[in-house]
């Protein structure tokens, strides 16, 4: 999290961080800094000119006061076109150079948070990263404008009007230098040591209130099971108050600053417009160069006015961006090794070789030098209770998590040493509450295997027992799913998955079985189709209804992170005072209830 860096960092993590991005395009950045920086320039001689104008008209002699106003008015009106110019082309530079920049920084975080690791996706709020990384690339836009199109000309004008007017009266450019040091000075150190520190909090709070919006609309369904919309209301009631109070104290601030600044420039203003006129009344100014200073600071109000709000911009979107720059230096997790190789699997056995697997926070490990061999071809079914580790085992043989200890072999290969695509491309996973993406049924079933035809997506459909429903629908295999599926049953998301498992053909199988209660009809066509799935590859089934693994070739039964017994059905069933038993009686009897009941 950002709050425990100070500004400085953030600065310093940032700036570096856009610049970065900068070099990648030097052509379109050395017109847009040159073309503004011109318009500039273009500025700083304009009030030179307006005063050789009123000293022109002021003449005594009628045809040198017009050829001198005629000169004066049309480098008025030449430098207004050069700065028109500039600035415009300039401006048409900055669209493509900032959308560039907008595009490849919301991709690279894309990039790179789909790879972060299981642990990380599981400790974040989707919602909130989501936040993050539209936040951040928006604050890059504030940026990029508040650097190029503001402070740099800002910072031209100011020192070249300075320089301009201490080549005239050197006493009254050292006065606009040091009033100009003074408002910059005050302006940064209130933004940075006052409003900076505020704003942080606030915007730790925006990011709070995305998450638990999110969070509700997720878990919308729970949320309405248990009538407790009011609770939820009341929830973000709670976040949203406290975001109002920290945002109060920012805005304030911001407030506060503004009207310290602005008595700052009348200060200026007192001392720069008062000393042209004493000048003045020593005679060593003209009436021309009074108006010439006048308008000076005039263009200096103008520009010193807007600083304060480019700092605060710079330091907003700085502010902004910092959670989207974090994302990027934080490390994946789970890598790639350099050395990885694409892992090949034939038979696809599988050897968990004195694995010892402990989960961040716990205080013992789930799995102490566990040792499990998996043949190939063979099909193995978990069970125990839950929380006795039967996921944790297949997330470890995708390699979503890193065992603490031991290797994981697939076909003698160890997995931490392969590509994660390779490997994940190796194995087909059912889950238990599969989730589909908001696109067509066929796109989400040709998901395992990109590019797949038609007639191939049908077949793996048909096989799962998920052709006929789907035809039944209205736009057939276009049709949307809503998001995460939820247009779906339970029963349906479930074949789509299978389908999507078929497909995929991978040689190892991953069933995850499902807990919500089918009616017997759906849970006869899944039971089938999985039957026909397991055929010819090696299978792990984590089952939560024993009748599910009779038929595999060996049962593992989990008891807290151990393997307690091993065995087929029929020899774990006869074991007295065994694990398996007391699972496999106590569903007999609930069985023998529930028919009893009808
Ligand atoms: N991401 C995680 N971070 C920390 N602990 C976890 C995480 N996932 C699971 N655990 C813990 O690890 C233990 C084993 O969990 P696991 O999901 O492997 O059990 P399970 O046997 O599959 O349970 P179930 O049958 O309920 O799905 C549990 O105590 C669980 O709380």
């Amino acid at each position: 999290m950002t709050l425990s860096r100070n500004k400085k960092s953030a600065l310093r993590a940032v700036l570096p961080f856009v610049f970065r991005h900068w070099r990648n395009q030097p052509a379109r950045l050395s017109v847009v800094a040159g073309g503004l920086i011109a318009a500039a320039a273009a500025d700083v001689f304009m009030p030179l000119f307006a005063g050789r104008l009123v000293d022109s008209i002021a003449r005594t002699d009628p045809a040198a006061a017009r050829h001198g106003a005629m000169i004066a008015f049309g480098a008025i009106v030449a430098l207004g076109l050069v700065a028109m110019v500039t600035r415009f082309i300039g401006l048409k530079a900055i669209i493509p150079f900032t959308l560039r920049i907008m595009s490849d920084v919301a991709q690279n975080a894309f990039v790179r948070i789909q790879r972060f690791s299981t642990d990380w996706h599981a400790n974040s709020f989707a919602g909130s990263t989501v936040r993050k990384i539209t936040r951040g690339m928006w604050a890059l836009d504030l940026l990029n404008d508040t650097i190029l199109m503001a402070l740099i000309p800002s910072l031209v004008v100011l020192l070249g009007s300075t320089i301009l007017v201490g080549w005239h009266w050197p006493v009254l450019g050292a006065v606009i230098a040091l009033m100009t040091v003074i408002y910059v000075g005050l302006t940064v150190a209130l933004t940075t040591n006052y409003i900076a520190p505020a704003a942080q909090l606030s915007n730790a709070l925006d990011t709070k209130v995305g998450g638990t919006l999110a969070d509700a609309l997720t878990c919308n369904a729970v949320v309405k099971s248990f009538g407790a919309e009011a609770r939820e209301d009341e929830r973000l009631g709670g976040v949203l108050g406290k975001w109002r109070r920290r945002a109060t104290r920012t805005w304030s601030r911001y407030t506060y600053v503004g009207t310290a600044q602005h008595a700052v420039l009348v200060l200026m203003s007192v001392t720069v417009i008062g000393g042209v006129l004493l000048l003045w009344a020593a005679g060593r100014a003209t009436p021309g160069e009074v108006a010439y200073v006048v308008t000076t600071y005039f263009v200096i109000h103008g520009y010193l006015g807007d600083i304060g709000q480019h700092i605060s911009h710079l330091q907003r979107s700085v502010n902004d961006m910092e959670e989207l720059v974090a994302m990027h230096d934080e490390v994946i997790g789970i890598a790639d090794a350099p050395d990885a190789n694409p892992i090949k699997v034939a038979g696809g056995g599988i050897v968990f070789d004195d694995v010892t697997f402990h989960y961040r926070g716990h205080d013992t490990p789930l799995y102490d030098r566990l040792a499990v061999t998996i043949r190939p071809g063979e099909r193995v079914g978990l069970v125990g209770r839950s929380g006795s580790g039967k996921t944790t085992f297949v997330k470890l043989v995708q390699r979503l998590y890193d065992a603490t200890g031991g290797r994981i072999l697939i076909d003698g290969q160890d997995v931490s040493k392969a590509t994660q695509q390779s490997l994940r491309s190796q194995i087909a996973i059912v889950q238990q509450e599969p989730t589909l993406f908001h696109r067509s049924l066929a796109e989400n079933i040709a998901y395992g295997r990109p590019g797949a035809s038609m007639a191939q997506i049908e077949e793996a459909a048909r096989l799962a027992n998920a052709h006929d429903f789907i035809m039944r629908l209205p736009k057939r295999y276009e049709t949307l799913v809503g998001e995460r599926g939820v247009k779906l049953s339970g029963g349906e998301r479930q074949r789509v998955a299978l389908a999507r498992a078929f497909l995929a053909d991978a040689p190892i199988l991953i069933l995850d079985e499902a807990t919500s209660s089918l009616d017997s009809e759906s849970e006869a066509l899944i039971q089938e189709a999985m039957d026909r799935l397991i055929q010819g590859r090696t299978a792990i089934v984590i089952a939560h209804r024993l009748s599910t693994v009779r038929s595999l070739d060996r049962i593992l039964v989990f008891d807290r992170g151990r393997i307690a017994e091993e065995g087929t059905h029929a020899s774990l069933a006869r074991r007295p005072g065994g694990v398996y038993r007391s699972l496999f009686e106590r569903q007999v009897l609930e069985l023998d209830r529930m028919s009893a009941a009808e």
